[in-house]
């Protein structure tokens, strides 16, 4: 191939009110590399891409693919180019099949059901990603409804793949895999546009780099001649202390205790809890690890009063049996929760970050003989817009307008604001940046010493290896045996979140696993 670049990007400006989301980006992918985007949270990445594949329009700049100017004005137009991306969130619906999610997007190109299904088994087996085109979505685990994601690309003459954050729900094994089949479609050609908070994935994996700062591209580098430490300082402009330090704790006496906790699945989708017993101590953090659909969403429920069993007297807080308790009057003895989906249950889209903050802190004195008090309600959401530097036009920003890492900056910091005796967070950091990971730790990691009792549901191992006192897995319903990091070997967790455990030898009472 001549000179000609597979994308280049000129120019590119998208404003928001209150926000240049973009300021004239000049952005370059070449034939067969990996190039990776990378930014801090609010830098604008999402904003590119979702130029790149026709979501959102540009106000001004332009965009040649392969030599030639083109105008991408909806999703439709860019796949037409070969242009695949796949989301944060996945786009599949969880009743369908795999072949008959892959036909909806596919279209006219899908061919018959047959064909198209040996379609899927050849590419998918080809790009060492095997799926079973007749099983339904809902039936697969986050890897395999990744491959899903990424063969339906695959069978669009694919000569640009977009991934926004792949690995955030993948296991150990799962990221090998992946990365294997992005060297393999390289080998062929295809360029990869890689998104990632994960920095030593990016040194591992890329080929380039650009980074983004407050929408205007920083810098260029060879990831592969840069360190973690390195790259982070270009993304933010000044040194960041990326430590490993792990500070343990044993806490001390137990808030929350879990007794033979069971529950029935009332839902196709539902895991039903078998006979959990775990223990949280007041200044310690227990660390779940899983593959998403084992069960953490409904052990979260249980412990938040999302889901109320009502017949049930296996969970207590400072000996307060809490089963039929409402979630409010579980915050009244001190729960504070991060769910894992941020826009719907962490924060309502539509209200302002004021709202927002009301919403899970209204006992807090920000109401007073049945009125709001405005602007106890302002300086808390500015206290929290300002500790947690979430980047944000101002305290009446809609949180739906806030980037992914921002509003789960803001979400994190509400709740510990909160001085909770027990924390409940499902994946505390997903989407988040380095810089913004560090703070959010160490918050974490502070509250814990000054007595908080913390339980952390994580897909990232990296994060739960190193703030977890004690680590153990989820697995249909089940949990394993905890262990302190030091002493659990990787291989022996990912073990564990396949299921293999004995759950009679499980002692989760937190005594002696540090010995
Ligand atoms: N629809 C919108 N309305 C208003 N502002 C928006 C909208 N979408 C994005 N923004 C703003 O544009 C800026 C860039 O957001 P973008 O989502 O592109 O960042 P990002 O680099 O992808 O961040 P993250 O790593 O957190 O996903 C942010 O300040 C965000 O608040």
């Amino acid at each position: 191939m001549s000179n000609v670049k597979r994308l280049a990007m000129l120019g590119i400006t998208k404003e928001y009110p209150g926000c240049k989301a973009n300021d004239e980006v000049f952005l370059d992918i070449e034939h067969g590399e990996i190039h990776a985007l990378l930014g801090e949270n609010g830098a604008g990445k999402s904003t590119l891409m979702k130029m790149l594949y026709g979501v959102v329009k540009p106000d001004s700049g332009s965009i040649i693919w392969n030599g030639k100017p083109v105008s991408i004005d909806q999703p439709s137009v860019a796949r037409g180019l070969g242009i695949g991306m796949v989301f944060q969130h996945f786009s599949l619906f969880e009743t369908l099949t795999v072949s008959e999610n892959i036909a909806l997007v596919l279209g006219d190109q899908a061919g018959n059901s047959k064909t198209l299904a040996d379609r899927i088994k050849t590419t998918s087996e080809r790009y060492g990603m095997p799926l079973d085109p007749d099983r339904r979505i809902s039936s697969l685990s986050t890897g395999e409804r990744q491959r899903v994601e990424i063969v339906r690309c695959l069978l669009l003459n694919l000569q640009l793949l977009i991934l926004d954050e792949p690995t955030s729900v993948l296991t150990p094994q799962e990221v090998d895999n992946l990365f294997k089949t992005l060297r393999q479609l390289t080998k062929e050609g295809c360029s990869v546009l890689f998104i990632s908070h994960k920095l030593h994935e990016v040194t591992e994996l890329c080929d380039s780099a650009t980074i983004l700062r407050a929408g205007k591209v920083t810098g260029h580098c060879n990831p592969k001649e840069e360190t973690s430490e390195s790259i982070a300082r270009m993304m933010v402009g000044e040194d960041i202390a990326i430590s490993n330090d792990c500070r343990r704790s044993l806490g001390t006496d137990v808030f929350a205790n879990i007794e033979n906790l069971s529950t029935t699945s009332t839902g196709q989708f539902d895991v039903a809890l078998k006979n959990i017993n775990l223990q949280v101590k007041r200044g310690e953090i227990v660390g779940i690890a899983g593959i998403a659909g084992n069960g953490q969403e409904e052990l979260l429920k249980a412990l938040s009063g999302e889901d109320i069993h009502p017949n049930s007297k296996s969970i207590t807080f400072a000996g307060t049996v809490i089963d039929q308790l409402t979630p409010l009057q579980r915050r009244r003895l001190g729960l504070a929760f991060v769910p894992e989906d941020r826009l719907g249950r962490g924060a309502v889209p539509d209200l302002d970050l004021c709202d927002n903050a009301l919403l899970t802190s209204f006992d807090s004195g920000l109401v007073k003989n049945g009125f709001l008090r405005k602007s106890k309600i302002v300086e808390l959401a500015d206290k929290i817009i300002k500790k947690y530097k979430v980047k944000t036009a101002g305290n009446h920003d809609a949180a739906a307008s806030l980037s992914g890492g921002n509003l789960q900056k803001f979400i994190v910091g509400r709740e510990i604001d909160q001085e909770p005796n027990f924390l409940l967070m499902s994946h505390p950091t997903w989407g988040v940046d380095i810089g913004a990971q560090v703070a959010i730790h160490d918050a974490i990691l502070q509250l814990r010493d000054r007595g908080c009792a913390i339980l952390i549901v994580s897909e990232d191992l990296d994060e739960l290896y190193k703030i977890s006192d004690r680590l153990g897995a989820i697995c249909d319903g089940q949990i394993s045996q905890f262990l302190a990091p030091e002493v659990l070997p990787l291989v022996k967790l990912g073990q564990w979140m396949a299921g293999d455990f004995d759950t009679t030898t499980a002692d989760n009472k937190g005594v002696s696993q540090h010995d």
